[in-house]
């Protein structure tokens, strides 16, 4: 068995350096790898390409990335409820490509299977289409979309074992089982970190071949909602 054991969140950033492309789990608040992101924050590294659902919130998740102007380009399908996103964005700092939610859950799960691209109908015929190649199936035009290339993917996990072995909870499991391999490395974060043979074979939603790093996060805030509420009109 190879022990994918690292000390701590800093020694699991070694080698993310200034420019690179990272594929960070998680979904609105669920499942954010909340200490790798701080480690990133802590290391000044920037000119990031980050894939992830959404950009966070303004004072959690990518938006700590976002307020010290980490992020060159942001690919995302969720961008909602973050003030510093939308400014950034609006002024041309930011750059942003908008991706169809299944699209993007699909170019991860490529990426983690080695299937270099695969067709898709969800975007024809918008935005998302433009300069792609087409083709129809069954009568029905698709368009071709590319598995992500990525340097490093960064997931949060419930529990995980030396091996790497992964099992989520709840909504947390979200994007962070399709972002596991995903990228050339994978580190996860994880709230428990056990012993070889602990965890039940059967409960394991990815296995250890997937992750090269890991670590017990020292520190996970509990958020219950608290993102804007938005009025609804009766
Ligand atoms: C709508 C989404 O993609 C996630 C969220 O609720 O933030």
């Amino acid at each position: 068995m190879i022990d994918k054991r690292v000390k701590n969140a800093q020694e699991a950033m070694q080698g993310i350096t200034d420019g690179m492309t990272l594929i960070v789990g998680g979904f609105g608040l669920s499942g954010i790898p909340e200490n790798s992101i701080a480690e990133l924050v802590a290391s000044n590294i920037s000119g990031l390409t980050c894939i992830s659902n959404n950009a966070g919130v303004d004072n959690f998740g990518l938006g700590l990335l976002l307020q010290k102007k980490q992020i060159k380009k942001m690919i995302a399908s969720y961008v909602g409820e973050n003030a510093e996103f939308e400014r950034q964005m609006l002024s041309g700092e930011l750059e942003v490509e908008l991706t169809p939610q299944g699209t993007l859950a699909e170019k991860c799960r490529a990426a983690q299977h080695g299937i270099p691209a695969f067709y898709t109908p969800a975007g024809y015929g918008t935005e998302v289409a433009e300069g792609k190649e087409t083709k129809e199936f069954n009568g029905k035009m698709h368009i071709l979309e590319y598995a992500y290339e990525a340097d490093f993917s960064i997931v949060k996990a419930w529990k995980g074992d030396h091996a790497g072995n992964l099992i989520f909870r709840g909504t947390a499991r979200n994007f962070n089982a399709p972002m596991a391999g995903a990228g050339k490395i994978t580190i996860a974060e994880v709230e428990e970190l056990v012993e070889p043979g602990e965890l039940d074979p059967n409960q394991i939603h990815i296995p250890g071949i997937m992750v090269q790093r890991i670590f017990q996060g020292e520190k996970f805030e509990k958020r219950i909602e608290q993102r804007t509420t938005r009025k609804r009109e009766s």
